[in-house]
């Protein structure tokens, strides 16, 4: 058997070579940022086109025995540097710090972002607009409960354009702070959306005490730093900044309790090989309308991975239809789709083409 030092002696000489392979990898990623200046007076750095094919590589490549996620997010680390030595990146998220969006954020960008905490969806939405910050992360629907309107709302008045998914497995705990009395609890802080997702879990657990819904997750952690008498519903990571106990752990009723985020920011995204696109559909209300929208789609064989009606706004009863499907709008498919909706004078909105989640 090769003795242990034997063993460091060669994981040493290993970690020297990543070093080296990591620090060349990073000079051409600033070759490459030298490249993008002297191109446009305006370059992008991030392209999420192209990290999407990198990590697609790298997972389909990957001969183990690290799995091929782990081995993605290491590399999804190693971009994240990389861009921040072209560009440190600001990215806004609904806050404050230790909500899942921080969290989706995080995990789209890698931990090498700045991530700026707001208070509201609209709040995201302008920051981006101004360009305060590069991009915004902002949730758009939960597996259990369904679309996020302010977020779908939000898109109906905005130029901004959606560059990249982030799918989150959400896992919610039950959770006691440094002076909670854990025999005395008479309510529980959550944000209205976990309290919907843990409803049955509470109601076979805690059918007596109150339910108060706060504005988000981590405020409702927070709040325990505080008060003796409550407890909180939240996720890891507004568990760990707010140093809570956990009472019990993944309360949430459905095992795969899943929200989407989406990426905006205020470039279009070039094809990556596997892309979505997110449309906002709009016409005069009349009978057939919502099959004579989907038609098109039918004859072109295009996937629809969505399709939300909401309000308006413009006039009582009148509807604007999300639509996700698969593809890229320059797809020959996809865009003959968009001129056969246009010509029928249905009002088309491209909120975005843009690679499906790969992480
Ligand atoms: O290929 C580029 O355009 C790069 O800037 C390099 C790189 C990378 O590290 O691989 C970094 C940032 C971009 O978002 C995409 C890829």
């Amino acid at each position: 058997m090769t003795d242990l030092n034997a063993l460091r002696d060669q994981i040493d000489a290993l970690d020297q070579q990543l070093q080296d392979l990591l620090n060349k990898r990073a000079d051409l990623a600033h070759q490459v940022a030298e490249v993008k200046r002297a191109e446009d007076p305006e370059p992008v750095f991030y392209r999420p086109e192209r990290e999407a094919q990198v990590l697609r590589r790298i997972k389909e490549r990957n001969a183990g025995p690290i799995g091929a996620e782990e081995m993605a997010r290491l590399f999804r680390e190693v971009m994240s540097v990389c861009l921040a030595l072209e560009q440190p990146m600001r990215v806004a998220f609904l806050g404050p710090e230790g909500t899942f969006t921080q969290q989706a954020a995080i995990k789209h960008f890698g931990h090498a972002v700045e991530s700026v905490p707001l208070g509201a969806i609209d709040e995201v939405f302008r920051e981006v607009e101004s360009g305060a910050v590069h991009f915004g992360v902002v949730p758009v629907e939960n597996s259990t409960e369904g679309m996020v309107n302010h977020t779908l709302d939000s898109f109906m008045n905005s130029d901004l354009k959606i560059c990249g998914e982030v799918e989150l497995r959400i896992h919610h705990h039950l959770l006691s702070g440094p002076h909670t009395r854990r025999d005395k609890v008479t309510r529980i802080y959550s944000h209205q959306q976990t309290l919907a997702q843990c409803r049955q879990w509470l109601d076979a657990h805690m059918p007596a005490v109150e339910r108060v819904a706060v504005s988000s997750n981590a405020e409702a952690a927070r709040r325990l730093r505080d008060e003796w008498n409550a407890m909180a519903i939240a996720g890891d990571m507004a568990c760990e900044l707010y140093n809570l106990d956990k009472v019990q752990v993944n309360i949430e009723d459905r095992p795969d309790n899943t929200t989407r985020f989406l990426i905006i920011g205020r470039q279009d995204t070039p094809p990556s090989g596997h892309d979505k696109t997110s449309l906002l559909v709009s016409g005069k209300n009349r009978p057939g309308l919502l099959s004579d929208l989907l038609r098109p789609f039918r004859e072109k064989d295009i996937n629809l991975t969505r399709l939300e009606s909401r309000p308006s706004r413009i006039a009582n009863w009148s509807y604007v239809f999300f639509v996700d499907c698969e593809g890229h709008k320059e797809d020959p498919a996809l865009t003959e789709v968009l001129d056969a909706l246009d010509s029928d004078g249905t009002t088309i909105k491209v909120l975005g083409s843009y690679p499906k989640a790969v992480l």
